[in-house]
């Protein structure tokens, strides 16, 4: 396999991702994960492997928690619920439904208890790891309370099983993840609760709806702290909520070295993954790597992939994911707050307390070191939650000053909210503001967290999603991304630290800017020691392993050292070539079949990356065999240093209007003239064209439009004021209340003829 993980240089990438760990699969789960995208299995086919009942039982459990991530958020909601509701009586298995079957689920008996840690995705869609199980509960999407009865497995121990209300006799709990930005608030989890109830289930406790666009964490406390004592009651626990001492998750093993490091990793051939997904990405070569912007005041870049030789395939409007790694700065400032500085490159294995854990090992790898674990499998930037400071922080006060500071952030919201959330209060932030508190204290008094707590406080480090901004029709091997380096100074003035004051750095972009530092040969100084085969570094390493500084470049934006994957061969100055591990998810974005539609973009800042392949593929058709007509959307700050892609996107338009003569592109740039002017304005100023558009060749709409509708970018204002922005056009023109005219636009959601891919 050209490319693949089976060569010497790209092994790293298999390393870190376990290729090893799918080969020690059993053929049992590499079946189930392939066949959780085949369509619903028939209640015959049974697999006790994928008998979620049958393995609670076996392993003494009687509660199952299933967590619907796409993000890792009710993921790591879910593990954390396990250790709080843990007691002699109340024994949970997390379960990630994707790998079981739905068809068990009747068979769980009144003395068990399953929950769900639902997080909507999508356009009100289910998460990937759900579609099987949501597509058998829901089978009628339109009007889920339509739906067929599911066909569940008779459970041998239920005599009086009732084929119309299969789940009776079934109990469980219910936790939403969403946004309420998003039109359909909690979807997912309000339809499987919904069906759970049609089918005979009874619910403990009410449902939960966490909103991520508010205080999720808080939502989740909430919900907590109202649902567990019912669930304890139900099992007849008499543990009062909150007194069972939380058992430890993982225990820590150091191991002897199997082979070279690199850096702290190892370095191991990996046997082939056929199959590059989310959790075997494929180690793709960057192919381009640039500034899009140089003269603006942010980082905004483009940075293209090879996918050759990995079978990975997209259409134009999917998703690309990458896994990204954290800064070296912030690996460093962790390992120090743990006081781990002098055993970073230690190797351990760190495996699952409850031989009967679902999950044995927490990374995907067997063997790693502290440092590669903080550096590749964890989130480490994040806010601590108040609830994982009560927890897993508090408790290891051991000073009256931390048990005064500690006590009061996990108490006290607003406490909490001022310090912690608006600090930006990282684990090794907090830990070192409660050593700044007790400083008059005595070393054997200060507080030492084991890092245990902190692999088990720190959610597992996700892939980013990017919307891909080429064409699959114009360049189908080779994906790209559009994307602002996020960087903000923290609000709260406790905020600022020795090494990097109160700046924070978004992971995944400032990990792409060191990409294209490193291909760019910004680097002033040679690196201090010789490359070994496994990984660069965007920056010279500080001589000073335990003071990596970062330095700030002319737009003041903080600079930090990122390992990077080298690929095979090199770019063309002697530097190695970099690659970034990869996956493809596929989206509902997508161009009308029919290429004489028309269609309508709106793609303000990096909103404009579909859109960019959007306009390629409509290009080339144009050429192939017209198109209809085309409007595109941009805006940006100043039209000198942020109209990215221009000369490439007025050479399309000039392409497209031989075709379509109305098309055309409609900028807003809102810092070149005293008022803001936002793509909402354009399109009431545009409300002719606009309109004409619409209208699609008819005389009156009368409804919704035939043409297509894309917004991409901000959800919060953004998308909300131009689907405004748009009722009121069609109101004004059709001569309808303004009520009517978004209902029409709505309507157009539903038909797929409007679409956004937006983020909050
Ligand atoms: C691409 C995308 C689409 C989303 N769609 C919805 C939606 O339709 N409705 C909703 O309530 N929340 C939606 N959300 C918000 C998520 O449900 C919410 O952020 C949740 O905490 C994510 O959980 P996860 O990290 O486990 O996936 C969406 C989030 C993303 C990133």
């Amino acid at each position: 396999m050209s490319g693949g993980l089976g060569t010497k240089d790209q092994g790293v990438c298999g390393t870190l991702f376990g290729g090893k760990r799918m080969a020690e699969l059993t053929i049992a789960q590499k079946a189930a994960l392939v066949q959780a995208k085949a369509p619903v299995a028939s209640a015959s086919e049974y697999n006790a492997d994928k008998d979620f009942v049958f393995k609670m039982r076996k392993a003494g459990k009687n509660v199952v928690i299933f967590y619907g991530s796409q993000t890792g958020t009710a993921e790591d909601f879910a593990t954390r619920l396990a250790r709080d509701i843990q007691s002699p009586s109340v024994r949970p298995l997390v379960l990630d439904p994707e790998l079981y079957d739905w068809q068990c689920l009747a068979g769980l008996g009144d003395d068990e208890l399953a929950i769900f840690v639902l997080a909507t995705a999508g356009e009100g869609e289910p998460t990937d790891n759900m579609e099987a199980w949501f597509n058998a509960l829901a089978s009628d999407r339109e009007s889920p309370e339509d739906s067929e009865l599911p066909e569940f497995r008779q459970p041998e121990d239920k005599a009086d099983f009732d084929d119309s209300a299969p789940l009776q006799g079934v109990s469980y709990a219910m936790f939403g993840l969403g946004n309420n930005t998003y039109e359909q608030f909690n979807h997912h989890a309000r339809v499987v609760d919904q069906r759970m109830l049609a089918l005979g289930a009874a619910r403990v406790g009410e449902r939960g709806e966490g909103d991520d666009d508010a205080d999720i964490e808080e939502d989740f406390a909430k919900w907590k702290e109202a649902t567990l004592p019912a669930i304890r009651k139900y099992l007849g626990s008499s543990t009062p909520v909150g007194e069972a001492a939380p058992e430890a998750t993982w225990k820590i093993v150091e191991v002897e070295a199997k082979k070279a490091w690199i850096r702290g990793e190892f370095y191991e051939e990996d046997e082939a993954v056929s199959t590059f997904d989310a959790r075997h990405p494929f180690s793709a070569p960057v192919t381009s790597a640039l500034e899009l912007t140089p003269g603006a005041d942010r980082h905004t870049l483009h940075v293209e992939v090879d996918l050759a030789g990995s079978g990975l395939r997209y259409e134009s409007g999917d998703h690309i994911g990458v896994y990204p790694t954290n800064a070296e700065e912030e690996v460093d400032l962790l390992l120090g707050a743990l006081g781990l500085r002098g055993r970073a490159d230690t190797p351990i294995a760190v495996r699952a307390v409850d031989p009967f854990a679902a999950q044995q090992s927490l990374f995907p790898v067997d063997t790693t070191t502290y440092r590669a674990a903080f550096r590749h499998y964890l989130e480490i930037t994040g806010p601590v939650p108040r609830a994982q400071i009560k927890t897993l922080v508090a408790p290891y006060a051991r000073s009256a000053a931390a048990r005064e500071l500690l006590g009061r952030l996990a108490d006290d919201k607003d406490a909490h909210a001022a310090v912690v959330a608006g600090g930006c209060l990282s684990l090794a932030r907090l830990i070192n503001a409660v050593h700044a508190a007790e400083a008059a204290a005595a070393e054997a008094e200060r507080l030492r967290l084991p890092v245990e707590a902190a692999f088990e406080l720190c959610p597992r480090l996700q892939a980013r999603l990017y919307s891909i901004s080429s064409s699959a029709r114009a360049s189908p091997e080779r994906p790209s991304i559009t994307a602002v380096v996020l960087q903000y100074d923290a609000r709260a003035p406790a905020a600022a630290d020795a090494a990097m004051g109160a700046r924070r750095c978004g992971v995944a972009t400032n990990y792409l800017l060191g990409a294209v530092r490193y291909l760019r040969g910004d680097r002033a100084e040679p690196l201090a020691q010789p490359l070994r085969a496994g990984c660069v570094l965007s920056e010279a390493p500080a001589a000073d392993a335990s003071a990596v500084q970062p330095v700030r470049d002319g737009k003041g934006h903080m600079l930090q050292s990122f390992t990077l994957q080298p690929a095979p061969g090199s770019a063309c100055d002697g530097r190695r070539a970099l690659s970034l591990p990869v996956f493809i998810r596929r989206s509902l974005f997508r161009l009308p079949a029919d290429a004489a539609t028309p269609i309508i973009m709106v793609g303000p800042g990096t909103g404009l990356a579909p859109m960019r392949g959007f306009v390629q593929e409509r290009a080339l058709l144009a050429r192939e065999r017209g198109v209809g007509t085309t409007l595109l959307f941009f805006g940006a700050r100043t039209e000198a240093n942020d109209f990215m892609y221009r000369g490439e996107l007025e050479e399309c338009f000039a392409e497209i209007q031989k075709a379509a003569p109305q098309s055309r592109i409609i900028t807003a740039f809102s810092r070149d003239q005293p008022q803001k002017i936002y793509v909402q304005h354009r399109l009431l100023e545009h409300s002719d064209l606009v309109y004409q558009t619409l209208l699609c060749g008819q005389q009156k709409l009368g409804g919704p439009s035939r043409a297509h509708v894309y917004v991409c970018g901000d959800a919060k204002c953004m998308a909300k004021d131009v689907a405004k922005a748009l009722a009121t056009l069609i109101a004004e023109r059709e001569g309808v209340a303004e009520d009517v005219a978004a209902k029409w636009v709505s309507e157009m959601r539903k038909l797929s003829r409007y679409q956004e891919d937006v983020w909050s």
